[in-house]
């Protein structure tokens, strides 16, 4: 455990309970300041581990974050450098979860059980990709469904199921706690949540989907999946037409009084909190490398669509692991990368033809709502969830400069939030100032990449190595090979984040190495995808205009018919 711990925030409250305008919770000071959790918009103080991964969304709209950000233990490094990636996300989890609120025995064997489904030892390998650059690949797609959300949901999956037995002992019928998990992917969140939760009692899960709109095996994964408490629902929209519904949801008393919804979108802090693990997996294997030399530097470059991914590397940073950059790559769903280049966070009005699901300038087809249809679906995404965690420490950070008393700061953080949040639901965007983009680029740098650079990244490290990327995780070695130019690889070392399998995109990566002498995609196709878009599927479409309120007659149907033993 910790024995010491950084402030984002720099005094605990110790008053029981905190009233904060939203909520009233009751303290619970068995907890370390790191242990127990307040939403970005202010409210709901003092929650626990178990309470932020049942509730997913605060009740004020807001994303749960540690009060604090722990600091790494003493002699972490040494202590740390040899441990398996199960043995350090035990260490880093115990950082964050009381054993009062799950026994470190029982974490150990949550996280166990979750890694045990990863095909490769290492779960997370660090492969070199180009030794000259000092050029590293992080897989993170040793999964059950081949992309990186297997590593927070297959653990993620099993807190729910540790939960709801220790909830449900005793229990019979309509008086066990029963979850109802709505969730919204552009592709893989949908099936690695589904492989998580397929089958586990007193659980269902609803995944909607954009309609058409994700791969092809990526519809197979998620709609092949036959089990009980599985619903996929397609949905005549974009992503953020989804993720809108699903917060939506979260956001009706009705339906969460009556069906105890939960997340499993990056939404949810276990999902960031999981995927920190990799950021120091991925150091210690970089740092035991002979091509590294102490005092090097360490940019670890990340396709970003909803912040999910990058968010944990920015916590590990925070924690100290010393990371210099964290660079955001982006599709032509570039809002991110715009923040990073002029402090706007704005959803881009498409204009012409563009606007009508036409040819944008720049080839992409895009649509009304301004969200491109690219060759890395999965990014397409207008408005990105978790920059909200992010905005909320730019805010703190930014008001503590006042020097004011830690609540004060933290108040005012979560007020600036919740205001960039409404203006950028009246107004379409809003604008930072100055010093805050400042601090922004301190951690981070930004690149975006368009389809035609992302084919040409694919061919060039197929026919430079025969390595075969993803679209997704091509979009991050673009990006990586533009931050080498400005830094020197003897000094500094890359590690890009594979995201995906390229299995799952077959279309981008034919579409890259079609004319490449002796490619074939049979061998990059693993035998898990053999014959899946043969098996039987079950979907249900959403009527168009439908909205939230349809979903929500949708889902309280079906869980009453799993209920009731119908389903
Ligand atoms: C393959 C792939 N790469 C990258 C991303 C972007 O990750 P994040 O949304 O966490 O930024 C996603 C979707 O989330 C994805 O599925
Ligand atoms: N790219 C994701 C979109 C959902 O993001 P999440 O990380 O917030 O779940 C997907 O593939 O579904």
């Amino acid at each position: 455990m910790s024995d010491s711990v950084t402030p984002v925030g720099l005094a605990v409250p110790t008053t029981t309970p905190v009233t904060n305008g939203h909520s009233e919770e009751t303290k619970d000071t068995t907890h370390t300041p790191s242990q127990r959790y307040l939403s970005t918009r202010g409210g709901s103080y003092g929650l626990s581990f178990e309470e932020v991964v049942l509730k997913g969304l605060a009740a004020d709209g807001g994303l749960f974050i540690p009060e604090e950000v722990p600091a790494l233990p003493r002699d972490w490094e040494s202590k740390w450098k040899n441990l398996s990636f199960s043995e350090l996300a035990l260490e880093i989890l115990s950082l964050y979860i009381s054993p009062s609120e799950i026994p470190t025995a029982d974490l150990k064997e949550i996280i166990n059980r979750s890694y045990s489904t990863f095909r490769a030892p290492e779960t997370t390998p660090l492969v070199t990709l180009n030794e000259k650059e000092n050029l590293y690949l992080l897989e993170l797609f040793h999964g059950p469904t081949f992309a990186f959300k297997d590593v927070a949901l297959q653990l993620l999956g099993n807190l729910f199921e540790y939960f709801l037995v220790r909830r449900n002992q005793g229990k019979t019928g309509r008086n066990r706690h029963h979850l109802t998990v709505v969730g919204a992917t552009s592709g893989d969140t949908g099936s690695a949540a589904i492989y998580g939760l397929r089958g586990k009692k007193d659980v269902s899960v609803f995944i909607l989907h954009p309609k058409g709109r994700v791969s092809p095996v990526q519809e197979a994964q998620m709609t092949t999946v036959l089990d009980a408490n599985v619903h996929n629902l397609a949905v005549d929209g974009t992503f953020d037409d989804c993720q809108d519904t699903v917060k939506a949801l979260f956001a009706d008393p009705k339906i969460n009084s009556t069906l105890n919804l939960g997340a499993v979108n990056s939404i949810n802090w276990a999902r960031i909190l999981a995927q920190t693990t990799y950021y120091f997996h991925a150091y210690f294997a970089l740092t035991k490398s002979p091509s590294y030399k102490p005092g090097n530097k360490i940019r670890v470059v990340v396709p970003s669509g909803n912040f999910g991914d990058i968010l944990a590397g920015y916590f590990a940073k925070r924690m100290g692991l010393p990371l210099e950059k964290l660079v955001v790559a982006t599709n032509e769903n570039d809002i991110l990368d715009r923040f990073w280049k002029a402090g706007k966070y704005e959803k881009k009005p498409v204009k012409g033809a563009a606007a009508e699901g036409g040819i944008a300038e720049d080839g992409a087809k895009a649509h009304e709502d301004g969200v491109k249809e690219t060759l890395s679906p999965a990014m397409d995404i207008l408005v990105s969830s978790n920059f909200e965690r992010l905005l909320w420490f730019l805010a703190y950070e930014y008001a503590a400069g006042a020097g004011m008393d830690d609540e004060w700061n933290r108040k005012q953080a979560g007020q600036e939030v919740e205001a960039w949040m409404k203006e950028l639901k009246t107004k379409g965007g809003f604008e930072v100032h100055q010093e805050i983009l400042k601090a922004a680029q301190t951690d981070f740098e930004s690149e975006r990449v368009s389809d035609e650079q992302t084919l040409e990244t694919i061919k060039d490290f197929y026919s430079n190595g025969g390595y075969v990327l993803d679209p997704h995780s091509a979009i991050g070695v673009a990006a990586s090979l533009r931050s080498i130019k400005r830094t020197s690889p003897a000094e500094t070392h890359h590690i890009s984040l594979a995201t995906a399998h390229p299995a799952k995109f077959a279309n981008a990566v034919d579409l890259a190495l079609k004319n490449e002498a002796g490619f074939s995609f049979d061998t990059v196709l693993p035998e898990e995808f053999i014959g899946l878009e043969k098996k039987e599927r079950r979907v249900r479409t959403v009527p168009k205009g439908a909205g939230w309120e349809g979903v929500r007659e949708i889902v309280e149907e079906e869980v009453e018919a799993e209920l009731k033993g119908v389903r």
